[in-house]
Order: C-alpha cells, then sequence, then structure tokens
C-alpha cells in the first residue's frame, strides 16, 4: 500500500539520522523537506526564532497545539531544562504515530507528552488530567481558525499566568487573522511580530509572540 508524506518523512530521519540526537533529526526532516517533498514543519528559518523564544523564556512548562511530526517538538524539547517538560496535541493519528516515532528516535520520550485528540476537548480536562498548573510557553500551530478561540478558551481555563508566552505559527501564511486582530489589540496582551517566509519557501510568513499580562 502507499505510503503517506509522514511515513516518508519518518524513513528519511531513519536513514539519515543519528539515534539519540535531536539536531541531526531536525536536519534530517529539513534536508527531506528540502530536497524531496515539502511539509508543513515550522522549518529551519522560522525554526531558528522559535529556539531563541524557547531559550528566552527557559520555559518549565510548554503546551504546544499542533504536532504533526514532531520537527518543533523535538526542536523545543531538545532546549528544555532537566525536568521540563512539553504536552503537545495532534488530531490525526497517523501523524501522532510518526511523531511518537521521530521523538522517539531523538531520544525525547522522557520530555515529551503527546495526546491525540482536539484542543477544543483537550484544553479543559489539562489541570484534572496531568496536574497542569499554567503554562510558561504555549506554542500555536494547529488549525489556524482555531487560536483565537482556544486561546480565550486557555484563559477562561486558568492555564495562563501572568508572563506566559504565546508563540502563533502561521499568523500571515495561511494566516490568523481573528486571532491577530485580538491579541494585537487586547490589554492583556504585549504582542511582538517576527517576520520570516512560509517553511522552505519564499513566501512571506511570520511568527507573533505574545506577553499574557494577566
Ligand atoms: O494547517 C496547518 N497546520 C495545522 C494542521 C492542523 C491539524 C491539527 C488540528 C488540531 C486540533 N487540536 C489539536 C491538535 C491539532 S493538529 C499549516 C498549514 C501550512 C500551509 C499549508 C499549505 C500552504 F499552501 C501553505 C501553508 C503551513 C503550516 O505551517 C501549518 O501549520
Ligand atoms: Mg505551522
Amino acid at each position: 500500500t502507499q505510503s503517506t508524506r509522514p511515513q516518508r518523512m519518518l524513513a528519511a530521519v531513519h536513514n539519515n539520522a543519528t539515534r539519540g540526537d535531536p539536531r541531526s533529526v531536525v536536519k534530517a526532516i529539513d534536508q527531506f523537506c528540502r530536497q524531496k517533498e515539502w511539509a508543513m514543519n515550522i522549518g529551519d528559518e522560522k525554526g531558528c526564532i522559535l529556539d531563541s523564544v524557547v531559550s528566552e523564556v527557559n520555559p518549565a512548562m510548554v503546551l504546544e497545539l499542533g504536532t504533526y511530526c514532531g520537527y518543533s517538538t523535538v526542536r523545543i524539547a531538545s532546549q528544555l531544562p532537566p525536568h521540563a517538560k512539553i504536552i503537545t496535541l495532534e488530531f490525526n493519528p497517523q501523524n501522532a504515530a510518526v511523531a511518537r516515532q521521530i521523538i522517539a528516535w531523538a531520544g525525547l520520550g522522557e520530555k515529551i507528552k503527546l495526546i491525540e485528540g482536539s484542543s477544543g476537548d483537550w484544553i479543559p480536562k489539562l489541570k484534572e488530567q496531568f496536574g497542569v498548573d499554567t503554562f510558561d510557553l504555549v506554542f500555536l500551530d494547529h488549525w489556524k481558525d482555531r487560536y483565537l478561540p482556544d486561546t480565550k478558551l486557555m484563559e477562561e481555563c486558568g492555564l495562563l499566568r501572568k508572563g506566559s508566552i504565546l508563540l502563533a505559527d502561521n499568523v500571515i501564511c495561511p494566516g490568523t487573522p481573528e486571532y491577530l486582530e485580538y491579541i494585537r489589540n487586547s490589554p492583556r496582551y504585549k504582542s511582538q511580530y517576527f517576520k520570516s517566509h512560509l517553511e522552505y519557501t519564499r513566501v512571506e510568513d511570520g511568527l507573533e509572540k505574545s506577553i499574557f499580562l494577566g
């Protein structure tokens, strides 16, 4: 039977990356996406901006909405301090299965909790199910029309504290107009736009970094 693109990406990781070496996993995926098949990982250019935000925040507790194949999960987890954790949500079971194997190959399974399901269902359950208090960093990379409702949901569920950072991918392409409008005009957030490009292309895209003011 025909393989899927995530499965071919996983094969590229197995063939080209060193087990236990997250940076080689990231490099193998970027090479696959540049030389073989485009895929919707954050990519190397926006990935460097992600890396700088993670190292600046030095988070103990991270939430990622949208795992896909685990590329950004691996980038984030490889920079976390000891005992820090990332919870990542993925809607598509086939993508989640590939992500688990890419995360395992990178040797980061201890730091990462991958949950299969939708953000709307799971955000209200994170405190009771996983003993989460608040998140220091949230990376939004899931359905673009869910960025705004899920941000409001996280506020309502008490998952954000004064100083929590939201980092949103694709605010230009595919675009998240309602989210940008809200977050840039809300007195409860301080926002900053990082101009970049859609992964592996010359199309404009960017990341929006927002600090929750409480
Ligand atoms: O759709 C994108 N990412 C979201 C996949 C949604 C799946 C999930 C929903 C959901 C709900 N709850 C919990 C977890 C999850 S995971 C996406 C698309 C492009 C793109 C595609 C074509 C194109 F021509 C130009 C850009 C680029 C990107 O960087 C993307 O991130
Ligand atoms: Mg994205």
